[in-house]
């Protein structure tokens, strides 16, 4: 599959140390705000040229070279046992070699089978649990002594701030953004007018690091391995596989929650094939890989093997194509981009990353392009994973020849000619949602969870379909076929789960479909109203502006508006019933938020989750209460009117007892929300 990669050459001193200087000054920037401007495959590139000049210079070796050593952030909080990198091999024959060298450490082929997982691409951590609290996060940082990012608590998805059994113990693992993740914190961020993550994992070592910011972004942990705090004598398992599954029974998240989990294997060849076939279902994850690690499953074996200054013998990376590379800025161009803002696009020559063909990247916005200092003609590095949209990063500034421009920043909107607002980071048509400028703001309202409720089809995907001409207006959708839809989403699965998706829609009350054509003067309260008042679509159509007005409480300029509008929605509005989307409002009450048993209610989880409830995370939990209509929350406040308390429930229960709320178990809200538990 992969090629080995190459090694720089360093012939003499001089080039030895001006490698090691840009590998550190990389590697500061990448642990550091994970702003380097070498792409991996790069900086891998000049590691092992440094390795192998040291293998022929023993007597050059400089102390600070990075070989040999785990770099990271800077902490003080000492490590149980150290915190290690990973070896790397990049094709089958490294991955023999690797067991060669085992076998050759141990005396014998390994016979405790081969623990294969995947390498996931965000940051390590170790997470303390004592009596069954979760008392202290720790970064890898140089190994040895790592950052305390206890801070983060609560903001990762996958850690549970209480475990069953009062089990004292330490679980190591990755900390990510899953791609949505990282679309929604980036934009968080712009909302907030902070610079955008260039990538999810450098938006991972930037959240995990950040204290105090007005806003939280979620993260996921998925454990890895485990260790024993304070000789708890928690971990019984003697093997990989026996002390995860411990782990999973803790609640806390590890890889069997996803399509790669950890399996185990007793030959090498089938590890091998394991790794190919996660090779293949990559792009589909919901989260970045980089490669998959291949383990000794069995702890005997891992333990004879033992341990080298900067990876374990027992464990081997093996590397995936990277998702980074090098290429020219070409030319910018501007374009009506994501909730109608008008969005630079790079023009780039065209590279191949993660398996496709890249020619645009985005380039996020003017603030972006102005604080990056990027020119056009920059060697540019660029980020594409999965369905993540391309992004360039940053310029490398060492690579100028002097013949780069800079970047002309429009006058006018490219939309229609007229005014932008640039009082935001991001620039707006001033003509707002009139003329072509508003399509994917509106049809991201219509696709909303309020209008036709469309789950999975993110602005990415809208804007796929709106620029491969596919999709001009909201009944377009109903219309695409699942070639047309796994082209514009880049996965079958997507694809069908679109189109059930998509079946569902049509079936949805009038208020929501009137709802989603973005009437202009209306909105939910107002179309339920509507709807309700009129019964169908077509009677809407017929009502003239005074039996508009006639409907509660609408102020008498509005009705004109609203009926003008409907009027010129009729080409819509016939696409749509063609389509068979549902244009009657039932008569009973159903489509109504109030009626579901959660309505007006504040929710509060905490604890473990059993019975009826079990294998669901927090994430699940509060979908569920959305469903139900209810705001699912986090803390427990004056505003909370009801918790839900699992095994373990401690500070936030006695916090509502103090305060007096309703305490439900588990049993109690699944009863509730019965309805809602599909
Ligand atoms: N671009 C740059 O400027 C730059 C600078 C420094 C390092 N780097 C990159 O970082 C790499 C080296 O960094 P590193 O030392 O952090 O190594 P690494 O990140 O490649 O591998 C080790 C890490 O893998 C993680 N991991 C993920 N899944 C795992 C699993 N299932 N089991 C065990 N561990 C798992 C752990 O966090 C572990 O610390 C280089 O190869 C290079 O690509 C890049
Ligand atoms: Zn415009």
């Amino acid at each position: 599959m992969t090629t080995a990669a190459p090694a720089l050459s360093l012939t003499d001193r001089a080039s030895y140390d001006h490698a090691v200087e840009q590998a550190l000054a990389a590697s500061a920037a990448y642990y550091g705000d994970g702003d380097t401007t070498l792409d991996d495959a790069s900086y891998d590139v000049l590691a092992r040229g440094i390795a192998a000049y040291e293998l022929a210079h023993p007597d050059h070796v400089r102390a600070d070279s990075p070989t040999g050593k785990v770099s990271g952030g800077v902490g003080d909080v000492a490590h149980t046992v150290a915190m290690l990198s990973l070896d790397n091999v990049f094709d089958a024959e490294g991955l023999v070699k690797w067991d060669a060298s085992l076998a050759r450490r141990i005396d014998h082929p390994v016979e405790g089978g081969y623990a294969v997982e995947p390498k996931l691409d965000g940051a390590a951590m170790a997470a303390r649990y004592r009596d069954g609290r979760l008392v202290q996060l720790v970064g890898r940082g140089n190994g040895t002594h790592g950052e305390d990012l206890s801070h983060a608590i609560g903001s990762i998805i996958g850690l549970p701030a209480q475990v069953p059994g009062g089990a004292t113990v330490e679980i190591r693992g990755e900390v990510l953004l899953t791609r949505d993740q990282f679309e929604k914190a980036n934009e968080i961020r712009a909302a907030h007018h902070a610079k955008v993550f260039s990538n999810p994992r450098n938006g991972t070592a930037g959240t995990l690091r950040a204290k105090d910011r007005p806003y939280t972004i979620k993260t996921t942990f998925f454990a890895y391995g485990a260790l024993e705090l304070d000789g708890a004598g928690f971990l019984t398992g003697t093997s990989h596989e026996a002390v995860m599954s411990q782990v999973a029974a803790l609640g806390v998240q590890t890889t069997s929650a996803t399509d790669i989990g950890l399996r185990v294997y007793a030959t090498l060849a089938q590890a091998q094939a394991r790794v190919e076939e996660i090779q293949q279902l990559r792009p589909e994850l919901p989260f970045g890989i980089d490669g998959v690690v291949i383990k000794a499953n069995d702890y005997a074996e891992q333990q004879a093997a033992g341990f080298g200054t900067r990876h374990p013998h027992w464990a081997i990376a093996y590397k995936l194509p990277p998702v980074e590379a090098q290429t020219k800025l070409l030319a910018v161009e501007w374009n009506i981009g994501r909730t109608g803002h008008i969005a630079p696009r790079a023009v780039l020559e065209p590279v191949e990353v993660d398996g496709s063909t890249v020619t645009y990247a985005t380039l996020h916005n003017p603030a972006f392009i102005r604080n990056s200092d990027l020119k056009v003609g920059d060697t540019v590095l660029l980020y594409k994973a999965g369905d993540i949209i391309p992004r360039v990063e940053a310029p490398v500034v060492t690579l100028r020849t002097g013949e780069e421009t800079d970047i002309v920043l429009p006058e006018a909107c490219p939309g229609c000619g007229g005014d932008i607002d640039k009082s935001g980071e991001r620039w707006e048509c001033a003509g707002g949602a009139s003329g072509g400028c508003g399509k994917i703001p509106s049809l991201r309202y219509a696709v909303g969870r309020d209008q036709l409720d469309i789950d999975g089809l993110g602005v990415t995907y809208l804007e796929a379909l709106v620029e491969a001409g596919l999709v001009d207006d909201v009944a377009d959708l109903f219309f695409l076929t699942r070639e047309q839809l796994a082209e514009a989403t880049g996965s079958d699965k997507r694809a069908d789960s679109l189109l059930v998706q998509l079946a569902k829609a049509k079936k949805q009350p009038l208020s929501r479909v009137f709802c989603a054509l973005g009437v202009v003067r209306t909105g939910r309260t107002l179309s339920r109203e509507i709807a309700r008042h009129f019964g169908t679509m077509d009677a809407i159509r017929a009502a003239t502006a005074d039996e508009l007005a006639e409907v509660n409480k609408l102020p008498g300029a509005n009705a004109p508006k609203i009926a003008a509008h409907v009027a010129t929605l009729g080409p819509v509005i016939d696409k749509l019933a063609k389509a068979g989307v549902n244009m009657v409002e039932p008569a009973a009450d159903d489509a109504d938020t109030v009626s579901k048993p959660l309505a007006g209610e504040t929710v509060v989880v905490t604890g473990g989750m059993h019975g009826p409830l079990a294998g669901r995370n927090r994430n699940e939990m509060n979908e569920l209460i959305e469903r139900a209509a209810g705001t699912a929350s986090s803390s427990v406040s004056k505003k909370t009117t009801i918790l839900v308390a699992g095994e373990g429930a401690g500070s936030k229960l006695a916090k509502a007892e103090q305060l007096g709320t309703r305490v439900l178990t588990e049993d109690e809200f699944a009863a509730l929300v019965a309805d809602y538990l599909a």
